[in-house]
């Protein structure tokens, strides 16, 4: 039995993809996304499971970060769930859950209630919490208060809350991707919907020659490679200082994707490969009211 450490408390989104991805494997909740990566590499845990994107608010900054900068960890599956987020409130409040005086979740999740929040609970303050589960757990702990989480309906059975407005994601196709990450190569797959092969590196660029970027990406074009996604974080050196995280559409072959990284490498570039890897779905049946 494997040790799988994933953004906790029970019944996160996050809960949610390992559950389906690792029925038979022991589930090590964490507080923290980073503290979830860093099991993996104090080996208390064999692989971490941790969101990377969200289809309406975009990317998971503090999973990107940790990754490049401190946690040296392979990438060797991503799972891809449905995301519904609902509004939670302990049973002594729902037949007055609008006077609710705080609404409480993951920042993600409140980002993804904009519409939501700003007409039914206008000029209310939301509060950060470490995850969608910890803001349910907190309401199911509090009754004395008058408040709400935002969170799952998983979220809703095991803190014994009421929901009292579901689906209030600002758009219907809402999901979330997490990756699987180890500390080995080991390539993992599972009897589960495939979403398709994907290779994610980090390129760094040489200091100021123009059209470097331009070039990156012409050594994918010309080859007729895809890439899902490009995006640029610093690299806390200072200011204009950034590292690429690029995902190409598919598995790392023998000429093709090893040519770019090549030619790439020969324009100065650094190549960091952070994994090679197929995608899956999870998640359908346990994210329903
Ligand atoms: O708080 C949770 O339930 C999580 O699993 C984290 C997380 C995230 O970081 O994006 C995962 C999926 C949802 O997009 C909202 C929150």
């Amino acid at each position: 039995m494997r040790k799988i450490a994933f953004l906790g408390p029970a019944a996160t989104f996050t809960d949610i993809a390992v559950s389906d991805a690792f029925p038979e494997d022991e589930r090590i909740p964490c507080v923290t996304i980073p503290e979830c990566m860093d099991f993996v590499l104090e080996e208390k845990a064999d692989l971490a499971v941790v969101p990377i994107e969200n289809a309406l608010e975009g990317t998971v900054n503090m999973t990107i970060d940790h990754l490049f900068h401190e946690a040296n960890l392979t990438i060797v599956g991503e799972l891809t769930a449905p995301i519904q987020q609902h509004l939670l409130v302990h049973p002594d409040h729902a037949e007055h859950w609008k006077d609710a005086v705080r609404i409480l979740s993951h920042p993600h999740a409140i980002a993804q209630c904009h519409k939501f929040l700003s007409s039914e609970f206008y000029g209310v303050p939301s509060q950060q919490m470490t995850s969608t589960a910890a803001a349910a757990k907190y309401v199911s702990e509090h009754p004395e208060q008058c408040i709400a989480a935002i969170a799952n309906s998983l979220s809703a059975k095991e803190y014994g809350l009421v929901t009292v407005q579901a689906d209030i994601h600002d758009f219907n196709f809402n999901h979330t991707r997490f990756l699987v990450l180890s500390k080995t190569h080991e390539e993992l797959t599972f009897p589960l919907p495939k979403t398709g092969g994907k290779t994610t590196i980090v390129v760094t660029l040489p200091t100021d020659r123009p059209g470097t970027l331009h070039q990156v990406l012409a050594t994918f074009a010309w080859r007729n490679l895809n890439l899902g996604k490009i995006e640029s974080r610093p690299l806390k050196t200072g200011l204009g200082n950034y590292f690429f995280i690029i995902d190409v559409a598919q598995r790392i072959d023998d000429v093709l994707v090893p040519g770019a990284f090549a030619e790439m490498e020969a324009l100065g570039c650094t190549v960091q490969v952070l994994g090679s890897y197929y995608g899956y779905e999870v998640g359908q049946a346990k994210n329903k009211v």
